[in-house]
């Protein structure tokens, strides 16, 4: 069964509902517009990727659909409920961007990962289950063998690898990375692609921001480039490559469009 055959399948279920929708999203930061009517849909099973130049509000999008930025208009909609009532937020894994994250805590890899399975455990000990599904993220990340070692004698591209972990732990059903390939190696990067591979096949909606395509690429089913705030185009997967996608690459304007396969918007 395809990739796309399986989402189908999945908006058959009663809770086929899409994962995210996001209807003429305002938003503003230090009482300025930034998102100024956004419009996104992550269909159940599908791998969506927010793209476009700095600035353009790709963070804020993905914030606004973890609640953490506050829509000053427009709806969202998380599995088919209204975000005001939605409360299944561990439905949700959430990979934000590495400078932010766990930065200088004295905690072991196995503790980071640990994380992301409490707030599914609402705050109980963990289990047996729980202890197992820790050790399995790790694994997805290649990391197994270094759940003792504090999280601060990791590289960053491990670092990044144990972040994704935590998220994994949860077992979310959507996925939100935020720039998750950012300062990592070519290595880690192959292993991110695999571990984000294998989650996809499992049904997993994805919405991650990118500003390069790199291993990622065949993963996704659409991007969604904005600008200063809104939508300029949602591009397919085969016009990825397209220079309309990134009119506003400098490189892009400059070289021909056979060598834009490996960036995207950098
Ligand atoms: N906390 C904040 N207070 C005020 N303005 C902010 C804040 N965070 C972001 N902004 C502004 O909102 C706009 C969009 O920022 P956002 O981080 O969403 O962009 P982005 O597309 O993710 O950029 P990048 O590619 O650089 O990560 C920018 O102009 C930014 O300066």
């Amino acid at each position: 069964m395809t990739r796309t055959t399986a989402a189908r399948d999945g908006a058959a279920t009663a809770d086929g509902a899409p994962a995210v929708v996001l209807r003429e999203a305002t938003a503003s930061l230090g009482g300025r517009p930034v998102l100024r009517g956004v419009g996104l849909t992550v269909e159940r099973g599908e791998t969506v990727a927010l793209l476009g130049a700095n600035g353009s509000g790709k963070s804020t999008t993905i914030r606004a659909v973890l609640g953490q930025v506050p829509l000053t208009g427009g709806e969202l909609e998380l599995f088919g409920t209204p975000a005001a009532r939605f409360r299944d937020w561990r439905r949700l894994g959430y990979v934000p961007q590495r400078s932010t994250a766990a930065a200088g805590v004295p905690a072991t890899v196995r503790e980071v990962v640990s994380a992301g399975r409490l707030a599914r455990r609402r705050f109980r000990p963990l289990g047996r289950e729980d202890k197992a599904a820790v050790r399995h993220a790790l694994e997805r990340v290649g990391l197994a063998d270094r759940m003792r070692d504090p999280v601060d004698a990791l590289s960053g591209g491990q670092h990044q690898r144990v972040l994704i972990a935590r998220a994994l732990a949860a077992e979310p059903e959507l996925l939100i990375m935020d720039e998750p390939l950012a300062g990592v190696d070519v290595t880690s990067q192959d292993v991110l692609a695999e571990t984000l591979r294998r989650q996809v096949e499992q049904g997993t909606s994805v919405l991650l921001v990118l500003h390069e395509l790199g291993p990622l690429a065949p993963l996704i089913d659409r991007a969604v480039v904005l600008r200063d705030g809104v939508v300029e185009r949602v591009a397919d997967p085969a016009t990825l490559h397209d220079p309309a996608c990134h009119p506003h690459d400098s490189a892009s304007a400059a070289e021909p469009a056979s060598k834009i396969g490996t960036g995207f918007l950098s």
